[in-house]
């Protein structure tokens, strides 16, 4: 394989140069930015680890996020280096290069999520930070223990969702797309002063879940409140809220809209456009993000790529905020 012209900026090794090199050819990397192999081996040292995590057996409706990762990457060959909604270079302002997939057993949950675990941890040894395409919601779980072992405490969430994903099990199950964040929660793993869901709306079981939700320490910003009060003013909230202290985010796509997202295993009505979604994240800028995942694509109820794109500049602009640290 030849090696193709890249775009280099502040010294890191950035995507293929689009202008020399047609966008659509070739292996579907993030962005179409380097391997980690290739990036290394240029002498570069990763900052920000793009990884897919191919896995959707916690899901309770529609299945198919087990290939979101490959989704995603396909609809993100479009990405440019310059970022005008924030004034900045995401690609020159950390090394970020594409992980990979990480190998993760279908057939056996508890397997599943201690591999997740290990993984994101020796994937993070380095001092590097994870962006996070999901698969589906489950993976929050062994993400977040890798995030607070990484940080030496407790995290802050900032939870993007139309479901709190706080329930208690399904089919007695604890483990699944609809239990991350109470596990979470249970095992400490979390900033009680510091968590909020963003985008809920829907139907839940009963008023018991969101008892139970506050008692976690959970804040809520409902897709209505986004709609009424405007992203730069909840940006503004959630900032005041978790100022000073290492955070996590996580994006389950079915925050935005159907009309936005159609391809999502647990769809609901009246989400947040995709504008708002990403003005919130511009928001968020000089927050300590620790580590990100954009969760729930798949694939086949999609249309269009409107869902792969929308996870693919969700990604782009959760990398900008990642490399702030580095
Ligand atoms: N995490 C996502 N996307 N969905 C959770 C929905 C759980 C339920 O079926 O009630
Ligand atoms: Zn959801
Ligand atoms: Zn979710």
């Amino acid at each position: 394989m030849v090696d193709l012209p890249r775009v280099t900026d502040n010294g890191h090794l950035g995507p293929i140069n689009s202008a020399l090199v047609p966008r659509y050819g070739g292996a579907p990397t993030f962005a179409l930015l380097p391997s980690i192999d290739e990036a290394v081996a240029a002498g570069h040292r990763p900052d920000i680890k793009v990884v897919g995590v191919p896995f959707d057996s916690g899901v309770s409706y529609r299945p198919g996020a087990r290939f979101g990762p490959g989704h995603i990457r396909q609809s993100s060959r479009l990405l440019r280096p310059y970022n005008p909604a924030t004034g900045t270079s995401p690609f020159a302002q950390a090394q970020v290069v594409d992980a990979g997939d990480l190998v993760v057993n279908p057939f056996n949950m508890d397997e599943a999520i201690a591999s997740i675990q290990s993984d994101a941890l020796e994937l993070t040894a380095d001092g590097a930070s994870l962006m996070v395409l999901g698969g589906d919601h489950t993976i929050a779980l062994p993400l977040l223990r890798a995030a607070a072992e990484r940080a030496g405490s407790p995290v802050a969430l900032l939870h993007f969702d139309a479901h709190l994903d706080t329930w208690d099990t399904y089919f007695g199950a604890a483990y699944t797309h609809g239990t991350p964040f109470r596990r979470a929660a249970e095992e400490g793993l979390l900033d009680t002063e510091a968590l909020c869901h963003v985008g809920t709306r829907g139907p839940l079981y009963g008023k018991a879940d969101l008892d139970d939700d506050t008692r976690f320490g959970f804040g809520i910003v409902t897709s209505a409140d986004v709609y009424r009060e405007g992203a730069d003013a909840v940006a503004a909230r959630l900032v005041e809220r978790i100022s000073g202290r290492p955070l996590y985010i996580s994006v389950d796509i079915d925050v935005l809209d159907p009309a936005h997202a159609p391809g999502t295993g647990t769809p609901e009505a009246g989400g947040m456009t995709s504008r708002e979604l990403l003005e919130i994240l511009r928001g968020l800028r000089g927050l300590e993000v620790v580590g990100a995942d954009v969760v729930e694509v798949s694939p086949a109820y999609d249309h269009a790529e409107l869902t792969g794109i929308a996870a693919a500049h969700v990604a782009y602009d959760l990398i900008g905020l990642l490399g702030e640290r580095a």
